[in-house]
C-alpha cells in the first residue's frame, strides 16, 4: 500500500508551475525530496497537505484528505509555532486537547530525550530547540505520515543526526510513513529508502535510493572518446577544457559496452550539480 500517490499534479503560480507530476511513497518507507532552490518542493508538501489548491488526484494513506485522515497526517513545515510566548508544558495542554491520538507521555519522553526545558518560552529557544520541539509535538500526535520540509536546515550534526535517529524509530514497525525535504542530500543518504528528484517544477526521478546510487554513474574521459558514446546512456554531460564529464544511467550495461571507459561513483549531491548544470540531449 502508498502512503501518498500523486496523480498527474498540476500546479500554476504567476512564474512557476508544477508539471505533471505522478509519484507514491510507500506505506513503511521514508521518501526523500530534493531539488535546487525554488524547485517546487514545498509547494508538493503544500499540495498534498491540501494548503494548497491543485489540479490533479492526490490520495493520502488511502482516501482524498479529509477531516477523518488528517488525524493521521501531521506535518512540520517552516512556519511559526502557536505563540512564542507559551513554553512546551502549556503547549502540551493545547495540543492535548486539538488531537485525538495524542499521547503525553511521549511528548514528554521526547522532550527530556532532546533535553528540552519544559518551563522556558519558546522565544528563547534556540533555532534547533524550535525544529525538535515541533517534531515531538508532530510525534506525539501519533500520525501513520509525518511530512517534514527541510526539518535538518540550519543545524548541527550532532541534532541533526538525533532528529534522523527519531525519524527512523518512527518508521521501523512498517506502519508509519515519512515525506521529508531536503538540501542536506547527506542525511537523505542516512535515512531514505526512495528518492524524488524535481526540477524546475518537473519530476526528474523517483526512484529506490540504493538502485540510484548503483544505476547512476560519472563518465570522465576526452571529448573524442565522449562522441563515441551511445547517447541513451548518457543523462546529462559537461564539456570542459580538458575533458568531458557525463551523468551516466545503466551503468551495468554501460560497462559491458564499453569496458574500457572509466565510471565511478556519485553521490546525490553531485547528481544534483549535474542536472541543474549539465547540458541535455534533446
Ligand atoms: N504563494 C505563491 N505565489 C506565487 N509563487 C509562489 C508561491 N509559493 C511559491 N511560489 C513560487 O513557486 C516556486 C517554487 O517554490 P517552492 O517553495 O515550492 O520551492 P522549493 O523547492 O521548496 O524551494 P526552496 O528549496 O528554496 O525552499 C518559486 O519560484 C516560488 O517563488
Amino acid at each position: 500500500m502508498n502512503a501518498i500517490e500523486i496523480k498527474n499534479l498540476n500546479k500554476k503560480y504567476d512564474n512557476f508551475e508544477l508539471k505533471d507530476i505522478s509519484l507514491n511513497v510507500k506505506k513503511g518507507s521514508i521518501m526523500g525530496l530534493i531539488g535546487e532552490n525554488g524547485a517546487g518542493k514545498t509547494t508538493i508538501l503544500k499540495c498534498i497537505l491540501s494548503i494548497s489548491k491543485y489540479d490533479g488526484e492526490i490520495l493520502v494513506l488511502g482516501e482524498k484528505i479529509n477531516i477523518n485522515t488528517k488525524e493521521n497526517i501531521n506535518a512540520v513545515l517552516d512556519d511559526v509555532f502557536l505563540s512564542e510566548y507559551l513554553n512546551p508544558y502549556e503547549i502540551e495542554s493545547i495540543l492535548s486537547g486539538i488531537y485525538k491520538n495524542w499521547d503525553s507521555n511521549y511528548y514528554f519522553e521526547l522532550l527530556d530525550k532532546f533535553k528540552i526545558n519544559i518551563k522556558k518560552d519558546i522565544k528563547d529557544f534556540s533555532k534547533g530547540m524550535k525544529v525538535k520541539l515541533k517534531i515531538a509535538t508532530a510525534l506525539s500526535s501519533k500520525p501513520k505520515l509525518l511530512i517534514l520540509d527541510e526539518p535538518t536546515a540550519g543545524l548541527d550534526p550532532v541534532v541533526r543526526d538525533e532528529i534522523l535517529d527519531i525519524l527512523l524509530e518512527f518508521v521501523e514497525d512498517e506502519e508509519n510513513s515519512v515525506l521529508i525535504s531536503s538540501h542536506i542530500t547527506n542525511d537523505l543518504e542516512k535515512i531514505a529508502d526512495y528518492i524524488t528528484f524535481v526540477e524546475d517544477g518537473r519530476l526528474i526521478f523517483s526512484e529506490d535510493k540504493y538502485e540510484l546510487l548503483e544505476n547512476y554513474a560519472i563518465l570522465r574521459t576526452s571529448e573524442e572518446d565522449f562522441k563515441n558514446v551511445d547517447r541513451s546512456f548518457v543523462e546529462r554531460y559537461k564539456i570542459n577544457k580538458y575533458n568531458t564529464e557525463a551523468l551516466i544511467t545503466n551503468v551495468e550495461k554501460f560497462k559491458i559496452k564499453y569496458p574500457n571507459l572509466i565510471v565511478d561513483k556519485l553521490d546525490l549531491d553531485e547528481m544534483m550539480v549535474f542536472y541543474a548544470k549539465g547540458n541535455k540531449y534533446e
